[in-house]
């Protein structure tokens, strides 16, 4: 089994749904992760193992997934070197709006990369793009993902442009 390069921690299994999105990446990328269960709240000392063993396990990006007073991201960065991306994850009371602003109001100095609200997919694409930096076989996927992304949209203009508008509109 290859060594896992990404760490995917959610703060509860009800996040696994978003957060599988960043795995599903990943394993389109054949790039090696990690995925489980950590929570600053409910289990504070895991969480602290978890970031102060990260690096020397060999994990080089940690994706963080946590929904409400999403702590999990920022405390994860506060104890580890390693860039934290966060997932700020929907809960039916605020609408993930609590979650993102959790997550990106952090103070000077702990930084954390932010994704958009349930945006797990970007994510593990932002953790292969940093990995790509110096891994050229998963930057070269990463431009392979944004050429098929391009065509894709392209496809769809020509449709457009030739089909005009369709009849349930
Ligand atoms: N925000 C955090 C943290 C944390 O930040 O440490 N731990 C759990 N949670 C979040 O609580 C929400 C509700 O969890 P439950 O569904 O288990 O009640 C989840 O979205 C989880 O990420």
């Amino acid at each position: 089994m290859q060594q896992p390069l990404v760490g995917i921690i959610m703060g509860s299994d009800s996040d696994l749904p978003v957060m599988q999105e960043a795995a599903k990446i990943l394993d389109e990328f054949a790039i090696a992760y990690e995925i489980t269960i950590v929570s600053a709240h409910r289990t504070p000392q895991r969480m602290f193992d978890y970031a102060q063993t990260a690096e020397q396990r060999g994990l080089e990006v940690v994706i963080a997934g946590a929904g409400g007073a999403a702590h999990l991201p920022g405390m994860v960065a506060a104890i580890t070197a390693l860039p934290v991306i966060g997932v700020p994850v929907k809960t039916s009371s605020l609408q993930g709006l609590d979650s993102l602003l959790s997550i990106v109001q952090m103070p000077a100095g702990v930084p954390v990369a932010s994704v958009a609200i349930n945006n797990a997919k970007n994510a593990g694409l932002l953790a292969a793009q940093i990995l790509g930096v110096k891994l050229p076989a998963v930057r070269q996927q990463v431009n392979a993902y944004k050429k098929a992304l391009e065509q894709m949209v392209l496809e769809k203009a020509t449709k457009l442009e030739t089909e005009g508008l369709p009849s349930t509109l």
